[in-house]
């Protein structure tokens, strides 16, 4: 009664047979324009309120922050994850614990030994390397970008960098990106719209054996380091975790290994397939808009100058460069339907009731394309992040990390890496869309992260290096 409305869902299935499963978001806009910013649709017979655009999405997740903080249970991805980690954590005290834990520790890294800053450069400096050697060709930036933003986490985490080439590299990289395009796909869906079928040896049992590999990836890491610990002195995040868990005692916290293991995977996953797919959207958008491109270069050039490395202290000084990344965060759309959040009580919301643990699903990518907030909704266009006197502006619509207490927890550090990769990359090459490229294709493939389709990239050494 008073619950959001939608279309009339069919038993045993719900609406998911009204929805184009490969990919549900023009399906959802629709229904949004039928329906309204809140309304309903069944995932079998689970019901699920969607949030579409700007006003629904604050007065749930800021306004009522905390009963929409929850997260679903039962689902794929609950099992794949065994209840563990952080990103799926439901809101309560392990969940807050865990996610301040993180937030502070990887604050400190920037004041460590080495800084976030150094960490990221350090990376960079290979990818350089990797353009230098496809100067005048083109290159297939595929997994380039993956290995960029998992060896980043990764010496962060563990301590560890792996070269490009590296079989474990490639291989995590591939059961990540592959278990991003099961969990909210039609396996994935099938999987959690039809509980009898779960045992069977269908597709989406390789979601499970894809999260063995990589539980015995982190699995191996803890060990190591659990053998060359010394308290008090942490080298990465495991060993700041460590000294957590010696710190609690037997507290009957819930820091232990088995919560390490899948903390550690919660942000590999959540930090490499997201950056990732952001680059290449950069490059496929920088490629067929050279004048952003040029302008780009033009103002890094001024700003830079004589200087070595960029900084990240340089982006105020570069409003066009900042611009154009964040309007590739906003045409990426990167994670399109945010994670799923649940309510954690009964509630009210743009006056429809909605009871206690309905799954919301927070239709982000509504409100980067809303029409009534952007001066260029459906272009790739820097000017929306540009006022009158060609300053930046950050409109509120800006929310590819979602908002309110659930918020990506990397904010920060992506920000960052969006940064100094693509300005270091724009300031040395430039990028061309080959000639043998074809016609450039935008439409993403669809998962948990939006992937451009494959496409080449085409490198030149600028003419002022
Ligand atoms: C461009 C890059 C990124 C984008 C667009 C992005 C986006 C998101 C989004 C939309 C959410 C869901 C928030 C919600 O449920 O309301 C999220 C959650 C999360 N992100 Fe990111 N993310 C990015 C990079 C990263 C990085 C680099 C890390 C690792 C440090 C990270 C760690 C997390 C974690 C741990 C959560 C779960 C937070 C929680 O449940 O409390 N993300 N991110």
């Amino acid at each position: 009664k008073n619950f959001p409305p939608g279309p009339r869902p069919v038993p045993i299935f719900g609406n998911i047979l009204q929805l184009n499963l490969e990919n549900p978001i023009n399906d959802l806009k629709k229904l949004s324009e039928r329906y309204g910013q809140v309304y309903s649709i069944y995932i079998g017979s689970r019901p699920a309120v969607v949030l579409n655009g700007l006003q629904a999405m604050k007065e749930a997740l800021v306004t009522q922050a905390v009963e929409f903080a929850g997260r679903p249970q039962g689902l794929m991805v609950n099992h794949v994850t065994e209840g563990k980690g952080v990103v799926l954590l439901n809101h309560g005290p392990i969940w807050r614990d865990h996610r301040r834990f993180a937030l502070m520790t990887l604050r400190n890294f920037g004041l460590g030994k080495q800084s976030m800053e150094e960490r990221i450069l350090a990376e960079v400096s290979h990818l350089t390397s990797h353009f230098e050697k496809s100067a005048g060709k083109s290159t297939d930036p595929q997994t380039l970008f993956h290995k960029t933003a998992s060896n980043i986490i990764c010496t962060v985490l563990f301590g560890t960098r792996y070269e490009h080439e590296d079989e474990t590299l490639q291989l995590i990289i591939r059961m990540i990106t592959e278990n991003a395009k099961i969990v909210n796909g039609p396996w994935g869906m099938i999987y959690d719209t039809l509980p009898l079928l779960r045992g069977l040896p269908l597709p989406f049992q390789k979601n499970f054996k894809n999260f063995e590999t990589l539980k015995k990836f982190a699995g191996d890491h803890v060990a190591q380091h659990e053998k060359s610990w010394v308290p008090g002195e942490p080298r990465d995040f495991v060993d700041c975790y460590l000294d957590e868990v010696e710190k609690r005692g037997d507290d009957d916290s819930s820091f232990n290994k088995s919560q390490l293991i899948f903390y550690l995977l919660d942000l590999q996953f959540a930090a490499t397939d997201t950056t990732s797919n952001t680059l290449l959207t950069a490059f496929l958008y920088l490629m067929t808009h050279p004048d952003v491109q040029e302008r780009c270069q033009k103002e890094i050039d001024e700003v830079l100058g004589e200087k070595a490395q960029a900084s990240f202290e340089d982006r105020p000084r570069m409003p066009y460069t900042q611009a154009m990344i964040h309007e590739v965060q906003r045409v990426a759309n990167t994670v399109p339907l945010s994670v799923f959040h649940t309510t954690t009580k009964d509630t009210q919301l743009m006056g429809y009731d909605i009871p206690k643990d309905t799954l919301i699903i927070p239709n982000l990518s509504s409100v980067l394309n809303e029409e009534s907030q952007w001066k260029f909704p459906h272009d790739f266009n820097p000017s929306n992040f540009l006022n009158d006197e060609g300053e930046f502006v950050k409109p509120e619509a800006f929310m590819p990390f979602s908002v309110g207490p659930r918020m990506c927890m990397g904010e920060g550090l992506a920000r960052m890496e969006l940064f100094l990769i693509l300005v270091t990359l724009l300031r040395r090459f430039q990028f061309i869309w080959p000639e043998d490229g074809g016609v450039p294709d935008y439409t993403p493939v669809f998962g948990i992260t939006l992937t451009p389709k494959p496409y080449k990239l085409g490198v030149r050494l600028r003419g002022n290096q």
